[in-house]
């Protein structure tokens, strides 16, 4: 017989994936983690549960926020739902050098306090600061497994000794290495950067050894094709979805994305046949 945290992981982790085993999720931490200018481009935006409302209404898998939103606006996701909540930020206020690092700013017991159904944490991996992370993430890791609750990392490699030995974060030889060392401190869910292709993201979906990886979104895209397209090609090297912001909520009308999303992710659809019945192109 399974121990009771076991099951309690699996049927927590069932709240974003479907059966197919994908998910499309929304990021929320920008207001902290980049400053509220993120908003800018669709002002009303910056009111959680506006844009929280309508991503729910269009069909998204779960929502993963700061402790502070969630108490503002986590009642906008319905039961049925993923609610992922983030312990750990920075603001883009501290000194560059510090921005290495992420610092823990809640609890697993907040989070659950609040509802979540997993609990997740940045981890630079090639930071000065990396030593920190690890245990932050070793500490809410061991913590939320005992109680039967998934834990998500963000597995973000970065740093100045990335850029000296391979030039850019989004190499896939780095990618791939911080979605291994995020599958081997324990993550049951990883969410890290597009590597610029379909070969190279499946070597990184290989390297998590079964943990599944998501896309993490990054800047909006002018042509909303340029976006699906690439989750597309995530979801062909065996990804498991995307975790998206800014190319949802920086979108006058989010909603088209979202569905056009979950054709790409849930049904297998061609990114220009899922943008056009979306009326997106
Ligand atoms: O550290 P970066 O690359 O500036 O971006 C971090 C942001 O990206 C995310 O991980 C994903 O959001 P986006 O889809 O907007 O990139 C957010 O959770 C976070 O705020």
């Amino acid at each position: 017989m399974d121990a009771y945290q076991s099951v309690g992981i699996r049927r927590r982790l069932k709240r974003f994936f479907r059966r197919d085993g994908r998910a499309l999720i929304f990021a929320m931490d920008h207001g902290f983690e980049h400053g509220p200018t993120d908003f800018e481009p669709v002002w009303e935006h910056i009111n959680p549960r506006i844009i929280i409302r309508k991503v729910v209404r269009a069909g998204i898998d779960g929502v993963m926020m700061l402790p502070g939103i969630v108490r503002m606006a986590g009642d906008e996701v319905k039961s049925d739902r993923g609610l992922m909540v983030k312990l750990t930020s920075k603001t883009n206020l501290r000194p560059k050098e510090e921005q290495l690092l992420q610092s823990q700013l809640g609890f697993v017991d907040d989070a659950i306090k609040l509802g979540a159904d997993a609990i997740a944490a940045t981890v630079y991996w090639g930071s000065p600061q990396e030593d920190v992370m690890m245990r932050q993430f070793a500490e809410i890791a061991s913590y939320a497994h005992d109680l039967g609750f998934p834990v998500v990392q963000f597995a973000y490699p970065r740093g100045p000794y990335i850029n000296e030995k391979y030039g850019r974060k989004e190499d896939y030889r780095v990618v791939m290495y911080g979605a291994r060392a995020a599958a081997e401190t324990g993550a049951d869910m990883i969410k890290t950067y597009w590597t610029g292709s379909k070969e190279t993201f499946a070597k990184v979906v290989d390297a998590a050894a079964g943990v599944p990886v998501l896309l993490s979104g990054g800047a909006k895209t002018e042509n909303p094709l340029d976006f699906l397209n690439v989750v597309w090609e995530v979801i062909e090297a065996g990804g498991a979805g995307a975790v998206v912001g800014r190319n949802i909520f920086q979108r006058e009308n989010p909603e088209p994305m979202i569905k056009a999303l979950i054709r790409v992710i849930h049904r297998n659809e061609d990114p220009e046949e899922a943008a056009k019945a979306e009326g997106l192109i």
